[in-house]
């Protein structure tokens, strides 16, 4: 299907926005008044303009409080519309949204309504323009869908048709199933919008949050099933809302809108892409690491160095199933000035495959030769530019990256390399650029195929932190968003950690063992102990065993949860984690506590 988007979805003048929406991949746009009145472009411009960009204009809106007013206003509308004919003729635009009038001069009076729309309509005809009323959800008197195509049925007008708006449809919470009795060629055009599950007055949720289909909580794809039926064959067309879209990056909304729009039609049956590829465990983690410190802390945690890259700076660290790679010699070209983790290696049964997927949903394919490896690897970039490499570890079908490594001779540095009891990688938690939260949670979910998890707020000394979690439906491949709401320069680099949790078998062992062994730990004040014993009732002897070696605990409905924190070293810092009787989370419920003595050990 045709894809559009309104221009007031983006940052940016009217030609930077038409530009990116381009470039994006877009098919056309509806111009959005504003944009257009603050334009230095004559309406002649902006036709030539998208013209050359190969996009239509397919709306051009709003036009505000038009029907059911006093007969002495009247003629005024009427007026205000031939103006805006004229510019729409200049614009070559043919289609204009009217939107239920806000108006407190307007009556409640629908066959007021369908007359004065009528003429309108037949106004607009003799222009070769059409009209499309859509019922904003704060409408004086006119709030609804099928409210709205009552209106539009009654002024039996061709040049009159409604424009249905997934926001103000499911903010209501008005069924959709009733747009089925709407005829398609009377829905003159669909406007498509997701938003976060708020309580808040209507008008401000929908000026300030909405978000691209797929970023939010409503049932977007469910709605577009709905129109489909009735044999709706205009454009899927975006029109959102944001007060962080409003601000971000123009070229990179532009894609993230248009993703959304191609894992909408795909949710809604009406395309073929290849099929999500679910990663089924991870192969490695690459961290960027020209020190000592971190092969340091490796050792301490247990991992041996197993292998060295035949012609890279890079070696392999492992432990059980979890695999580290410590990559020396990117800072030149990355940009890694300090520790930080530069890939993530995800094990999936078709790497051809995932990579096949990525591109279909604008995932940044990256070059080949970046690879860790010299087997070929595919790879994309996530939106925090953490590399996603596509690996199938030692299978005998495929190329394994760890073919390019050489066994090292592992050191007989006694006692200290000995494992402590990981098993492979829990989950890696990533750090989201500022403006680019829900773009990323779509990333997972469309790209992966991962499923995203409820949003959660977290309090940091310095400020909220976001977190969503996205993982496979079995818990294998499970990644932790985190954006810092923090005021740039507040906290100490908190806004920047990222992290790896790894699996223990036994947690009180691995702590032992580790505690041994003078590994940094991060020290967790006797307070949340006290606050612990109050919260749950554990066995008295659990409870000295946490605090003595300075353990988290949490729990969920299936299970508990025991973890630990190493020091931060650059930008990076480990978890131990385990997971008892198939507990879910993340343990959430300690990230305050955890945050806080980061920041204090790190001032
Ligand atoms: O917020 C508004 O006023 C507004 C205007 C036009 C629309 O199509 C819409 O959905 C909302
Ligand atoms: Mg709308």
């Amino acid at each position: 299907m045709r894809k559009s988007i309104a221009t007031v979805c983006l940052s940016g003048t009217l030609e930077e926005k038409l530009t990116a929406i381009a470039a994006a991949g877009f098919d056309g746009v509806e111009i959005f008044e504003n944009d257009l009145l603050a334009s230095p472009l004559s309406p002649e411009r902006v036709r030539d303009r998208t013209a050359e960009l190969d996009l239509t204009i397919d709306l051009f809106q709003p036009f505000r409080d038009v029907e059911a007013v006093p007969e002495d206003l009247l003629a005024r509308t009427l007026r205000r519309a031939e103006k805006k004919f004229a510019v729409m003729e200049r614009l070559g635009a043919d289609l204009m949204l009217v939107c239920s009038s806000v108006s407190p001069a307007a009556l409640d009076d629908d066959a007021l309504a369908a007359e004065q729309l009528r003429l309108l309509a037949e106004r607009a005809a003799a222009h070769g323009i059409r009209i499309a009323y859509e019922a904003l959800a704060w409408g004086r008197h006119v709030n609804t869908y099928d409210h709205a195509w009552r209106i539009v049925r009654q002024a039996d007008h061709p040049a009159l048709g409604t424009c249905l708006d997934s926001f103000h449809i499911l903010s209501r919470g008005s069924g959709p199933k009733g747009i089925e009795e709407i005829p398609g060629e009377k829905i003159f055009f669909l406007q498509l919008a997701d938003a976060p599950l708020m309580a808040m007055d209507v008008l401000q949720w929908s000026r300030h949050y909405r978000c691209f289909p797929g970023q939010g909580g409503l049932d977007v794809a469910g709605l577009l099933e709905h129109v489909l039926r009735t044999g709706y064959d205009g454009p899927l067309s975006l029109e959102v809302f944001n007060d962080v879209f409003r601000q971000g990056d123009t070229a990179r909304t532009a894609v993230d809108a248009l993703r959304s729009l191609i894992a909408l039609e795909e949710a809604a049956g009406r395309t073929d892409l290849p099929a999500p590829v679910v990663p089924t465990g991870f192969a490695f983690a690459e961290l960027a690491s020209t020190g000592l410190e971190l092969p340091a802390l490796l050792t301490e945690l247990g991992f041996a160095r197993t292998g060295r890259h035949h012609s890279k700076p890079v070696e392999l660290w492992e432990q059980g199933d979890a695999r580290i790679v410590l990559n020396s010699g990117l800072d030149a070209t990355t940009g890694h000035p300090e520790p930080a983790l530069a890939a993530i290696g995800l094990e999936t049964p078709d790497p051809a495959a995932s990579a096949g997927r990525a591109r279909a949903l604008l995932a940044p394919v990256l070059p080949r030769h970046r690879a860790v490896a010299d087997a070929p690897l595919d790879a994309v970039a996530a939106p925090d530019s953490t590399e996603l490499f596509f690996c199938r570890t030692e299978h005998p079908d495929h190329p394994s990256w760890t073919g390019d490594f050489r066994a090292c001779v592992i050191s007989p540095r006694a006692a200290s390399a000995a494992p402590a009891g990981i098993t492979h990688i829990d989950h890696v938690a990533l750090t989201q650029p500022r403006y680019h939260f829900d773009e990323a949670s779509l990333f997972y979910r469309a790209v992966l195929g991962l499923r995203p998890h409820e949003s959660l707020e977290l309090a940091d000394p310095y400020g909220l932190l976001r977190s969503r979690a996205v993982s496979g439906a079995d818990g294998s491949v499970r990644l932790a968003l985190n954006v810092a709401q923090i005021r740039p320069g507040s906290g100490p680099s908190g806004s920047l950690w990222q992290h790896i949790a790894l699996h223990s078998r036994d947690i009180v062992a691995t702590a032992r063992r580790l505690r041994e062994r003078g590994a940094p730990l991060l020290p967790i004040p006797d307070n949340y102990y006290d606050d612990l014993e109050a919260r749950h009732e554990l066995d008295p002897g659990l409870h000295r065993t946490l605090r003595e070696l300075g353990l988290l605990y949490d729990q969920d409905d299936s299970g508990t949860f025991l973890h630990l924190y190493t020091a931060t070293v650059g930008r990076v810092f480990f978890e131990i984690v385990q997971r008892i009787d198939g507990y879910q989370g993340y343990g959430a419920a300690n990230a305050p506590v955890r945050l806080a003595a980061q920041h204090a050990r790190t001032r």
